[in-house]
């Protein structure tokens, strides 16, 4: 058997079978037949069967955080910095699921709700995502939102190799004002934020100051908020992520791959910090690029 079709059965194992399924963008989800054929039924089997991991040379690298901490801002500025794909699950599955299919209304229900869709369905949409960026010629990711769970972990340890584990951290007040000011454009998609964060200093610990990131004219009356952005839900994400993704960060904290990093204040402050923080990490040809 390949590797990759020996990868897969054990990713099956991890993940186990399920009745989901649902078609939205010409793809076809049946989780269903993961129980039959692992090799080819396996998600990862195309991606992994054109690269290994000791003839990449690209970081594979991942972004952990609680929801509102700027995982994706600080990702998708540092993938671009490095020349390698900003991959967010997050965005993957919103993309995903904008057709309103009746299986995928489902999906977007939980979504809403601030619960974590089913393990096969990320795994699936993820495979895809790495398979397209695969064709056209991408090496290494940057992974924002993807792995949230232990058994993710384990499905991702069993087809690739993790460098590095970036644990973005901000005090939960500030997570919380974060999420509910942030708005999106719907005709450009840019990300802004309108609260205004300035806290701390007068009770002991250390201020966070972070002012609002104000969209242009152009923007300003297209603003939408996402549907998980409301404080109950909000809540519910941080309790969620205390359950499911702590122990995520524990298993790469256990295998010295974890890099705590806590946010202080707005982005002018935090970006050179955070480039200086991975710079012993990044590999020879990264490192004039992140100097630059
Ligand atoms: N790895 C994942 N596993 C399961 N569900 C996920 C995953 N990544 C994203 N999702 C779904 O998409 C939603 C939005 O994700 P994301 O944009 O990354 O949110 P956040 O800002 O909360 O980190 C999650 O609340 C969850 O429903």
């Amino acid at each position: 058997m390949r590797a990759a079709a020996q990868a897969a059965s054990r990713l099956l194992a991890t993940c186990g079978g399920s009745s989901h399924s649902f078609l939205s963008n010409g793809f076809t989800f049946q989780a269903a037949r993961w129980g039959h054929a692992a090799a080819q039924q396996e998600p990862f089997e195309a991606w992994n069967s054109t690269r290994s991991v000791s003839s990449r040379t690209s970081l594979q690298w991942i972004f952990l955080g609680c929801p509102g901490v700027g995982k994706g801002t600080y990702a998708s500025r540092l993938a671009k910095t490095l020349g390698v794909p900003h991959i967010a699950m997050g965005d993957i599955v919103r993309q995903e699921l904008s057709q309103d299919t009746p299986s995928g209304l489902k999906l977007k229900k939980l979504m809403n709700e601030g619960k974590l869709l089913p393990d096969e369905i990320v795994l699936e949409l993820l495979a895809k995502r790495l398979e397209t960026g695969t064709a056209a010629g991408e090496s290494g990711f940057i992974l924002d939102g993807f792995p949230r769970t232990r058994s993710q972990v384990e499905a991702l340890d069993r087809i690739t190799d993790i460098d590095l584990v970036l644990n973005l951290r901000l005090r939960e007040d500030v997570l919380i004002m974060k999420c509910m000011g942030r708005r999106i454009c719907s005709g450009c998609g840019t990300n802004y934020n309108v609260a205004n964060i300035d806290v701390g200093g007068d009770d002991g610990g250390p201020r966070i100051f972070m002012p609002p990131l104000l969209p242009p004219p152009s923007c300003a009356d297209k603003l939408t908020v996402r549907a998980d952005d409301t404080e109950d839900v909000i809540r519910a994400r941080l309790n969620l992520y205390a359950e499911e993704c702590k122990p995520v960060e524990d298993y790469y904290r256990a295998q010295g791959k974890l890099l705590d990093f806590d946010v202080m204040g707005g982005i002018p402050e935090t970006w050179p910090k955070l480039l200086d923080a991975v710079k012993p990490f990044l590999p020879e040809e990264s490192l004039s690029v992140a100097a630059a």
